[in-house]
């Protein structure tokens, strides 16, 4: 459960080639970092595994089923948190998730579980708006795996937060353990932390495939600027 398979993938913007011919396969339970400078091709390669976009060329395939034609299938399995918290500030905590629980036909009963696993159980009734970034990013991950998906999307969960916040919502993910977790982030040292591989990719091409199990945090990244090239550095 929870496997992924891009094959072949090209995806065309407008005049730019945001990703061309990319292949690889996750398996059930890995968890894989997507790694890359601005412009790299990580948010949209995150668009076409979310099925909010479809490749130009090529296939995405969840546990077989084909992102394009069997987007509603595959969105069933998929838990997915973006730039945007797709929350609303004039509800509280637990108003968002037995809404969101509605309407993806989940049992309500769940929401208190899920409010437990992200640290918001004390928060649950206070409104939205009135969240710190950290408690609304929590939020946003409650959100995503209110319907119990196998394979979590996470676009750059770190961006914002300060170190206490980003160390508890690391802390957090991991009680998400048990999933496939596909995570874009310029975090090179939480990664190192999170993830059993890394992709890299440079202009749209997937450059590198890094296994992190065995590497210390400063091989790691070696191995991504031998990949982005001095780039990265400048
Ligand atoms: N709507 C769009 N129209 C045209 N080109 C786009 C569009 N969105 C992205 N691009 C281009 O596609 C390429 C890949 O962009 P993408 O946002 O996927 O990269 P990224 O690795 O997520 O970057 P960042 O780290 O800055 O978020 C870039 O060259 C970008 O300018």
């Amino acid at each position: 459960m929870g496997t992924i398979s891009v094959d072949g993938v090209t995806r065309r913007l407008g005049s730019t080639t945001a990703l061309r011919d990319v292949s690889f396969t996750v398996d059930s339970g890995e968890h894989v970092g997507l790694f890359g400078p601005n412009g790299a091709g990580k948010t949209s390669l995150m668009q076409l595994l979310s099925t909010l976009a479809s490749p130009d060329d090529g296939r995405i395939r969840i546990d077989g089923d084909d992102v394009t034609p069997d987007a509603t299938a595959v969105r069933a399995k998929l838990g997915v948190v973006s730039h945007r918290p797709m929350v609303y500030g004039t509800l509280t905590a637990r108003e968002n998730l037995r809404l969101h629980a509605r309407l993806r036909t989940v049992d309500t009963a769940r929401v208190e579980r899920v409010l437990e696993d992200v640290n918001l159980r004390t928060h649950a009734s206070t409104r939205v708006a009135d969240f710190s970034h950290g408690m609304t990013k929590r939020l946003s991950i409650a959100r995503a795996v209110l319907h119990d998906p196998t394979v979590l999307l996470l676009d750059e969960p770190y961006a914002g937060l300060d170190q206490r916040s980003a160390m508890d919502l690391q802390r957090i993910l991991t009680r998400f353990d048990d999933r496939t977790v596909v995570i874009a982030t310029h975090d090179l040292e939480r990664a190192v932390d999170d993830c059993d591989r890394a992709l890299v990719l440079v202009d749209g091409t997937l450059e590198r495939t890094v296994s992190l199990t065995d590497r210390d945090r400063h091989s790691f990244e070696t191995a991504y600027l031998e990949a982005v090239g001095r780039s990265e550095l400048q």
